[in-house]
């Protein structure tokens, strides 16, 4: 999952666009980049790194002017290791453009092709962003006509861009010296959304990934982008919204409420926190109904993520909720963090037992999710060692049995410890002496519960139903593939031409 922002103001971006990258930084800790413009010229600055240590002061002062975007990158076609990787991407025709993308094109491997066969551009990564920046040049330049570049012309190639591209995507692009475009997929599966403020000379425009970056730069929000909808933002401030799609319906991706967003954030009507309780609250009923509660002494929340589900399951079984387990604020996310190995070492860095919580005690341990298995697998270990009886695991979602396409970081079944596996299976792997899931209806009504307009979820990791309908086996093993064949660090800093890279050199 990335994080995207996008800023149209008439002071100074540089600051403002660091601290939404901040506060979306759950969403990727790999990479991050800013890019400002004065009048027609671009500034950037991208690198690998948690946004703190990729922007020095010297990197800040070097990002001049009002206007301006950003992204944190966590990969999910090409590889963690590349710079060049790193957004925003970049092209100098048509007008000059920058682009941010969060989601990932499922059709991008033949996309690749056209582009070199029919439209004659240059893809220089890996990356489905930069196939998918170098789809909107193309069909921004084919829609343009006479200068200056008019809105009916600038919505007209985000239509034919839908047309062209599967899969999911938010995206924020820059045009040098005419404003900012904002688009979001005709699913609506990438969450995108606008505020804005009042500042001095006019207002402030900006359009990021989660809420909650509106309101931790002070800005009000407005509302979400609707799905196949494109707004662009000229120099003004001044809000131009088309529905640009010709069929939209909103399915968000389930897994942003399960894990991927922060709790704080509203995505599409819905509280992330209240999805939280909500999934906790029937996890409660699928607990009593599979063992009696008087067996459970405690219930400890893995942070960070399932600590709302954990606290309402508790509430509603009648036990109490303990932290057992302490976080190491300094370790990342373990999920999104590239390659299994990196992953399982983080969770004994990032978690420690607190032994008095579990000594001789029946703990029913919660976690948000099940993906691979590898935080589960060292949990219950853990709590063993602190000395608990009994080490009973549950789920507030369903088994992961499905690779995801859409911008979740899981593109093939086997590593999903759920697939292929009996819930017996799966007890027995992590080492559990019970198994508790969440049922996938029951979470779709928890959730969908709580925004009625919405026509349904992106649960295909759960379900098995891929929204877009349009993935082919083709598609699933291009991915699949593309993901395998990531190399390692020293392999990807040789092979990439570093185009446009103003990192430390
Ligand atoms: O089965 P796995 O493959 O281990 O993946 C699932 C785990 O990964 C995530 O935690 P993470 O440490 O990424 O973030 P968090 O601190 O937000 O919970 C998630 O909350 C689960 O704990
Ligand atoms: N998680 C994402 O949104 C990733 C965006 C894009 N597919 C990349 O890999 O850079
Ligand atoms: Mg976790």
């Amino acid at each position: 999952m990335c994080g995207i922002v996008g800023v149209i103001s008439k002071a100074p971006v540089n600051q403002l666009i660091y601290d939404a990258l901040l506060l979306l930084q759950h969403r990727g800790q790999d990479a991050a980049g800013i890019v400002t413009a004065v009048d027609r010229k671009f500034f950037m600055h991208k690198a690998r790194g948690m946004v703190r240590d990729v922007f020095r002061t010297r990197n800040m002062r070097a990002l001049p002017g009002s206007v301006g975007l950003g992204q944190v990158r966590y990969p999910t076609a090409g590889n963690a290791y590349s710079e060049e990787e790193a957004q925003p991407f970049y092209v100098n025709a048509p007008f000059g453009l920058v682009l941010v993308h969060n989601g990932n094109l499922t059709n991008a491997h033949a996309l690749r092709q056209e582009l070199f066969a029919i439209d004659r551009r240059h893809i220089n990564t890996e990356s489905d962003s930069e196939v998918l920046l170098n789809v909107l040049a193309h069909e921004l330049e084919r829609a343009a006509r006479d200068l200056p570049l008019t809105e009916d012309e600038i919505f007209k190639a985000v239509s034919a861009v839908h047309r062209r591209i599967k899969g999911s995507y938010a995206v924020v692009c820059l045009i040098a010296g005419y404003g900012l475009l904002a688009f979001r997929d005709p699913n609506g599966i990438r969450p995108l959304c606008y505020g804005e403020m009042e500042i001095e000379g006019g207002k402030e425009v900006m359009v990021a990934s989660e809420s909650v970056a509106l309101e931790g730069t002070g800005h009000r929000f407005v509302r979400d982008v609707a799905p196949g909808e494109a707004l662009f933002i000229d120099l003004d401030g001044n809000v131009h919204a088309r529905q640009c799609a010709e069929q939209a319906s909103l399915h968000p991706c389930m897994f942003e409420f399960v894990y991927l967003a922060r709790p704080d954030s509203v995505i599409d009507g819905i509280s992330v926190y209240q999805a939280r309780l909500n999934m906790g609250e029937t996890l409660a009923q699928r607990v009593i109904s599979t063992m009696p509660p008087s067996e459970i002494d405690v219930v400890i929340p893995i942070p960070e993520s399932s600590r709302p589900s954990a606290m309402q399951l508790a509430q509603k079984i009648g036990k109490p909720y303990r932290e057992g387990f302490v976080k190491n604020r300094y370790v990342g996310r373990t999920f999104i963090m590239p390659g299994q190995a990196v992953r399982k070492k983080s969770v004994r860095q990032k978690l420690n037992a607190i032994a008095q919580e579990f000594k001789g005690r029946n703990v029913l341990l919660v976690d948000d999710s099940i993906v691979r298995g590898t935080t589960s697998k060292e949990i219950v270990q853990m709590a063993r060692e602190a000395g608990a009886r009994k080490v009973y695991m549950a789920s507030a979602a369903p088994p992961v049995r499905y690779p995801n396409v859409y911008g979740i970081d899981m593109p093939t079944k086997s590593e999903l410890i759920a697939h292929n596996r009996s819930i017996e299976e799966i007890r027995e792997f992590i080492g559990a002496d019970a198994l508790i899931y969440q049922d996938v209806a029951a979470m779709k009504r928890a959730v969908g519960a709580l925004n009625p307009a919405i026509d349904g979820f992106e649960a295909s990791c759960f379900d098995g139903c891929y929204i877009t309908g349009d993935v082919s086996a083709e598609d699933f093993a291009a991915i699949a593939t593309q993901r395998a064949a990531q190399g390692d660090e020293e392999d990807t800093q040789r092979s990439r031409l570093t185009l446009h890279n103003t990192s430390e050199q």
